[in-house]
C-alpha cells in the first residue's frame, strides 16, 4: 500500500474516529468541563478531517469552498476547544478572545483562499492555523496559575502536578507542527510551487498523526492529575461545609505555625461550637441541622481574612486560626462573625444560631496545634459553663503576654 496523501489521510480519518467514542468510554462520566474540551477537540480533528477527506474522494457532495470552510472551521474550532481545556487544567492564559474568533475567522480566510481539493490549510487560512498553533504551544508553556479553576478551593493549598512533560511534548509538538504549515502557506502566499510542496503536504498529514498521539496522551496524563487532585480534595475536605477537615486542619495548621514562629509573628487559635445544636435537630430534623452547619461554615469563611485558616473539627465544632493575630483579633473575629449570623440567620434558616467559642495564643512551649486546641477546649468550655453565646480566654491568659 502506498503511502500517498489520501491514503495518510483516510487513516488519519480512521483513527480519529476511533478515537472520538473510545475516549470519552474511557473516561467514564461525569467528567470535568476540561475533559469534555478535551473530547471535544477529538470530536472536531474527526468532524474537519472527515470534511476534508469527503472533499477529496468525493468533491460533488459538498463542494471544494465549503469543505474547505466546514474543515478550517472544525480543525481550527478542535484547537480552541484544546486551548480551553488548558485554561481549565493550567489556569487563565493570554489571548482567549482570539481564540474564540479564530475558527470563524480562519474559515472565511479558507473561502477567500481558494484552494483546490488536495490543498488545506494554504494561504491566509494556513498562516492563521499556524498562529494558532503557535498560541497553542504558548499555552502550554505558560506558568501555572496558583489555583487553576478546574482544581480551585478555598483555603487548599496548590497542589504540585507532574506536568511539566506532557506540557513540553505539546508544546513542541505544536511549535513543530505550526513550522511546517507556515513555510507551506507561506509557499502558497507567495506564488512558489516547488516540486517539494507535495512532500510538505504529507509530511503535516503524518504529523497530525503523531500529534493526535501526542495529544492524547496529554489529554490522559492531565485527566488523571486533575482526578488524582480531586481525590486529595475530597480526603482533605468536609463534604458538608466545604471547610477543612480535622485532619487536613491540623496539617495546614502546622505550616501556619512554622511560618509565625520564624517571622516572630503572633497566632491564635479560636474554637467554635454552636449552643444547643441538639435541640436544633430535635427542632428542625437532621437536614434543618445540615442547612444550619453549612450556613454556620459559610458564615466563618466570610468573616476570615485573607490568609486565615478555617476547619471543621468535630460534628458542631469548628476551628479558625487567625493569621498575625494578637488577643485582639479572636474578639474581632467573634464580633464579626456574631454579627454575620444575626444578618442571616433567620432570613436563610428561619431559626437563629448562636455560638459559644475560646482562643489561644500560640505559646513557646507549644509542640503542635493540639496543644493550641487543648488550651482554647478549656476556654470555650468556660464559656458553655459561664452561659454560651460568649467568647472567653484561654486559662490563665493575661493581656500582658508576649507571643511566642
Ligand atoms: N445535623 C447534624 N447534626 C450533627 C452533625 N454532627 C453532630 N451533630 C449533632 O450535634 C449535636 C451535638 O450535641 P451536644 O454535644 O449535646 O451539644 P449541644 O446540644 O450543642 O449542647 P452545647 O454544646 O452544650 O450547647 C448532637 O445531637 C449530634 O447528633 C451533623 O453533621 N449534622
Amino acid at each position: 500500500m502506498a503511502l500517498d496523501t489520501s491514503t495518510l489521510l483516510s487513516l488519519l480519518l480512521l483513527e480519529l474516529l476511533s478515537l472520538m467514542v473510545m475516549l470519552p468510554l474511557l473516561m467514564g462520566t461525569p467528567v470535568s468541563r476540561a475533559a469534555r474540551f478535551a473530547q471535544g477537540y477529538i470530536a472536531l480533528q474527526s468532524l474537519g478531517w472527515m470534511a476534508l477527506w469527503l472533499r477529496q474522494a468525493y468533491t460533488a457532495p459538498i463542494g471544494n469552498s465549503v469543505g474547505g470552510f466546514i474543515g478550517m472551521l472544525c480543525v481550527s474550532g478542535s484547537l480552541s476547544a484544546l486551548w480551553l481545556a488548558l485554561r481549565d487544567w493550567l489556569g487563565r492564559r493570554p489571548g482567549r478572545w482570539a481564540m474564540m474568533a479564530a475558527p470563524v475567522v480562519l474559515a472565511m480566510a479558507s473561502l477567500l483562499d481558494g484552494t483546490g481539493a488536495d490543498n488545506f490549510a494554504v494561504g491566509w487560512s494556513g498562516l492563521g492555523l499556524a498562529v494558532q498553533m503557535l498560541a497553542l504551544a504558548l499555552a502550554c508553556s505558560w506558568p501555572r496559575e496558583a489555583q487553576a479553576p478546574a482544581l480551585e478551593a478555598r483555603h487548599s493549598p496548590p497542589v504540585e502536578h507532574k506536568d511539566r512533560a506532557w506540557r513540553a511534548l505539546l508544546g513542541v509538538g505544536f511549535c513543530v507542527m505550526a513550522g511546517v504549515v507556515l513555510v507551506r502557506a507561506a509557499l502558497h502566499c507567495l506564488g512558489h510551487e516547488p516540486s517539494w510542496q507535495a512532500g510538505l503536504t504529507q509530511a503535516i498529514i503524518l504529523g497530525s498523526h503523531v500529534m493526535l498521539l501526542v495529544s492524547v496522551l496529554a489529554i490522559l496524563v492531565a485527566w488523571r492529575g486533575e482526578t488524582e487532585h480531586h481525590l486529595q480534595r475530597q480526603a482533605q475536605t468536609d463534604a458538608l461545609t466545604g471547610l477543612a477537615n480535622r485532619r487536613a486542619f491540623g496539617a495546614r495548621s502546622e505550616e501556619q505555625i512554622a511560618l509565625a514562629r520564624r517571622h516572630g509573628e503572633p497566632l491564635c487559635l479560636v474554637m467554635l461550637d454552636l449552643d444547643f445544636f441538639k435541640k436544633v435537630n430535635d427542632e428542625h430534623g437532621h437536614e434543618g441541622g445540615d442547612r444550619a452547619l453549612a450556613l454556620f461554615a459559610r458564615c466563618v469563611q466570610q468573616v476570615l481574612r485573607v490568609g486565615d485558616l478555617a476547619g471543621r473539627v468535630g460534628g458542631e465544632e469548628f476551628c479558625v486560626l487567625l493569621a498575625r493575630s494578637d488577643h485582639t483579633g479572636p474578639r474581632a473575629m467573634d464580633a464579626r462573625l456574631r454579627a454575620q449570623l444575626q444578618a442571616c440567620t433567620m432570613s436563610e434558616l428561619g431559626f437563629a444560631l448562636d455560638f459559644s467559642a475560646g482562643w489561644a495564643l500560640l505559646r513557646p512551649g507549644d509542640r503542635s496545634v493540639e496543644d493550641m486546641m487543648r488550651r482554647a477546649d478549656a476556654a470555650l468550655y468556660e464559656a458553655k459553663r459561664s452561659g454560651r453565646g460568649r467568647l472567653c480566654d484561654e486559662p490563665g491568659w493575661t493581656p500582658a503576654e508576649q507571643p511566642a
